[in-house]
């Protein structure tokens, strides 16, 4: 494996670890996100649901305490008893009302529907008698719903920002000293009093910050803040319950309703309704998936780190493993180095192994490497012993065993060879048979052992009368041949056959004495006269010498004796 596939092995190793903590990570944190989301939207919306309670509960206490007032300022003597147009009354009414702000406006209505008095002399004189209160506070104690201003609207300041006046109306019947009804109380409250009052109740509520708060009416449409006559929350939601809702623009929020208690003299049917944006109510819960998502990405960063360490302990002693067992490939085995730590147990075992089998290997490469060479060498030595062995057999086949001269089969070879090289050259060859005269007595006289001592010296007397160059050899019994290489005049052949023939004659055989010989000579040049041919007529040559009285040499080819 290259360096380069060894680093993608560490770069795979830790892009997938870190890759596998990350994606672990980042799903139990989404996971644990959603949890706690869900967890913090059922908290939160608990929380605004109490705080919705409370306000719902404020409210109609405070609406409570302003009916009480009017009731009870409604039995006060100066009522009962003054006539309701007088400046004690006017005093009453005026004292109530600067002592509340919340009052807009305070006055007394006679039985006939007129206004008689009131703070700030406004709407006296004026007709009521098709007002809601006039006809409900003569029958008692009267809370109606919010409306905008009617009559007042021209004799008031208006509001900043051109906001309309709206009131809440309250009425109670003035009762005479005998208990007859001698007017209606009415007096006229001002929305924002009411709207500032949950508003107040929420704000000082800490569970309640970032809260925007609505007060809806009994048929679901907003009373506050100012919306346009029948504007609705985008979703029902029920009463006492909080839920999610979203504005039709995307915006997301948490809401929770209560509904306003009723009081001791109405059912106005309304509702509290706080609501907070959804990331405002799960902000904490987004910061603790930020907090985990880094912490994620930290530990993931950690674990990847972890993993090319890891990677790199592991890679590092598989690859000096690998050079190792690439030296001992490439025949350098002596120069492998095998690591001795190889960073774990089994990476350790392993290199173990491989070195033991390695050593176990090259120790048999040795041993077999010696046993090739002692095998080659002794090869050699079977080779040259047989070259040695077919030699003597060579050399054996191509000698005659008594006299150690070349046997007619060499000289047949030897004859032809010359025969060939006659061809080549044009020059001839000379040819002599010789044949010991009378042997036959010689064995008989003197034994077999004795003929076969003459057979012999006369082969060293015919090697000692040749030159090196000539072939003696001994064609079979008392019969020998001698070819004479590039002599072929007959003279010359004739000659040397001559001089053999005295040599031997004046050689001295032990006991058998004198020895003679008869020879027959012919030539040769390979051509006209190939060997056997010359062969012929060298025996013809013998034949007539023995013919002629034996120990004498004949030529062939003139036939003349020597
Ligand atoms: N001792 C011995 N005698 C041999 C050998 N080979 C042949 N002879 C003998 O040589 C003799 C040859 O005799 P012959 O063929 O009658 O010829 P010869 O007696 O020499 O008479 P001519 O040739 O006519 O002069 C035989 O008696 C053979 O037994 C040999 O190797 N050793």
């Amino acid at each position: 494996m290259s360096p380069r596939a060894w680093g993608s092995f560490r770069l795979r190793l830790t892009l997938g670890a870190g890759g596998l903590a990350l994606c672990t990570l980042l799903g139990v944190g989404l996971y644990a996100a959603r949890l706690a989301t869900q967890e913090r939207q059922n908290f939160v919306g608990l929380q605004l649901l109490g705080a919705a309670r409370s306000a719902a509960i404020g409210l109609a206490t405070r609406l409570q305490e302003r009916e009480r007032e009017v009731e009870i300022l409604s039995r006060v003597p100066s009522l009962a008893e003054s006539p309701l147009d007088s400046e004690r009354v006017a005093r009453s009414l005026a004292l109530r009302k600067e002592t509340n702000t919340e009052y807009a406006w305070m006055g007394v209505a006679s039985l006939d529907g007129r206004v008689v008095n009131a703070t700030g002399g406004l709407l006296v004189g004026a007709d009521v008698r098709t007002r809601p209160w006039f006809a409900a506070g003569l029958k008692g104690s009267y809370t109606g719903d919010v409306h905008q201003a009617a009559l007042l609207a021209t004799l008031l300041e208006p509001r900043p920002g051109g906001e309309p006046l709206r009131f809440i109306d309250l009425a109670a019947p003035v009762i005479g000293p005998a208990g007859q009804v001698r007017g209606v109380l009415a007096a006229h409250v001002h929305w924002d009093w009411i709207a500032n009052a949950v508003r107040k109740a929420v704000r000082e509520d800490p569970r309640a910050t970032d809260t925007e708060v609505i007060i809806l009416g009994r048929d679901g449409t907003v009373l506050y803040p100012l919306r346009a006559p029948g504007t609705r929350l985008p979703q029902a939601l029920g009463r006492e319950r909080f839920g999610m809702q979203e504005e039709p623009g995307g915006a997301s929020y948490l809401v929770a309703r209560a509904s306003v208690p009723v009081t001791q003299h109405s059912d106005l049917g309304w509702s509290v309704v706080l609501r907070q944006p959804s990331a405002a109510a799960t902000a904490p819960v987004a910061q603790l998936r930020d907090r985990l998502f880094a912490i994620g990405l930290a530990t993931s960063l950690l674990v990847a780190a972890l993993a090319y360490v890891l990677a790199a302990r592991v890679s590092r002693p598989l690859e000096r493993l690998v050079t190792a067992v690439m030296s001992v490939r490439e025949g350098r085995g002596g120069q492998a180095n095998f690591p001795r730590d190889g960073g774990s147990p089994e990476l350790s075992a392993l290199s173990d192994a491989v070195r033991e089998m390695t050593e176990t290997l090259l120790d048999r490469e040795a041993r077999l490497a010696q046993a090739n060479a002692h095998l080659e060498q002794t090869v050699a030595e079977r080779t040259c012993q047989l070259s040695q062995a077919n030699e003597e057999l060579a050399r054996l086949a191509a000698q005659d065993a008594l006299t150690g001269l070349a046997n007619r089969r060499a000289f047949e070879q030897r004859a032809a060879e010359e025969e060939a090289r006659c061809r080549r050259s044009g020059t001839g060859f000379g040819l002599l048979l010789l044949d010991i005269d009378h042997f036959k007595d010689v064995n008989d006289r003197f034994g077999h052992a004795t003929g076969d001592q003459v057979l012999q010296q006369i082969a060293r007397l015919l090697e000692s009368a040749t030159r090196e160059t000539d072939l003696v050899a001994r064609l079979g019994g008392e019969e020998f041949a001698v070819l004479l290489p590039e002599l072929g005049e007959s003279a010359d052949t004739l000659r040397v056959a001559e001089k053999i023939r005295q040599a031997i004659q004046a050689a001295h055989f032990g006991p058998v004495g004198e020895v003679t010989v008869s020879v027959g000579c012919a030539k040769g040049d390979g051509n006209d006269t190939p060997v056997q041919l010359a062969l012929r007529r060298a025996d013809e040559a013998l034949y007539k010498a023995k013919q002629a009285g034996r120990n004498r040499c004949v030529a062939a080819d003139d036939l003349t004796a020597a």
